[in-house]
């Protein structure tokens, strides 16, 4: 049996789970940590541990990232998804430098840092998709999961009514911006039309996938503001 459609006034599968998992998805967006750095409070202590840790999932991030894009490119001849994940794997290499550039900024050593539990087993998650057998509908819905998360989380921080203290503005737009938005609301419509004509099992096989992103993401705050 293949997926309910978008096309028939029937809301997108996303959306779907979106609503079926909030209290979870509101758990992982609205962390205390990040409610800490919209109201102004948050220890500076914490936004390094999370600085030198997120370093090192981003660059477990990029091989994830070219599988999904490997994965695309065997998927049909029509390029547009391709573009749009190479778009995102570009941008890792300006994020690299980025966190280069602020863990400089703030004396944070990022060579020698050894993973925390949630990060290795976030990163463990991650390799799990270099597998040829994973199906490109789970796949893109973990992608999509992951930025969308951060996307959400930091567009928080700069909406009206935060106290976002000046040094971290810089950090919150990186992910909250409307341009990182509109690139997470192309891969949300990549995930709708691939469950769209997928079976129930690959569906069902995504929804936990989504589901792991958020308790994955919510772990990684929780060790990002106190140390385990
Ligand atoms: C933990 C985590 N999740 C998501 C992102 C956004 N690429 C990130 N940098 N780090």
């Amino acid at each position: 049996m293949e997926g309910a459609g978008s096309g028939d006034g029937v809301k997108p599968r996303t959306a779907t789970w979106l609503d079926k998992h909030r209290p979870m998805y509101d758990r992982a967006t609205r962390h205390p940590f990040i409610r800490s750095i919209r109201d102004g409070a948050v220890d500076f202590a914490s936004f390094k541990r999370w600085l030198a840790q997120d370093y090192i999932f981003v660059k477990e991030f990029v091989p994830f990232v070219a599988s999904v894009l490997l994965n695309s490119c065997r998927q049909s001849d029509d390029t547009s998804d391709m573009e749009i994940i190479l778009g995102g794997v570009a941008s890792l290499s300006d994020e690299l430098s980025w966190f280069k550039t602020e863990a400089s900024r703030w004396d944070v050593e990022l060579t020698g840092v050894s993973p925390l539990k949630a990060n290795i087993e976030y990163c463990r998650f991650l390799e799990s998709f270099s597998s040829a057998e994973i199906d490109y509908t789970v796949a893109i819905t973990t992608f999509w999961a992951i930025e969308t998360v951060y996307q959400d989380s930091f567009s928080f921080c700069i909406q009206s009514g935060s106290k976002t203290p000046k040094e971290l503005l810089g950090t919150c737009q990186r992910w909250g911006s409307d341009e990182f938005k509109q690139y997470c609301q192309s891969l949300q419509k990549i995930v709708d039309r691939c469950l769209e004509k997928a079976p129930i099992d690959v569906v069902e096989k995504a929804e936990e996938a989504f589901v792991r992103v958020l308790e994955h993401e919510f772990d990684f705050w929780n060790m990002s503001s106190s140390e385990h």
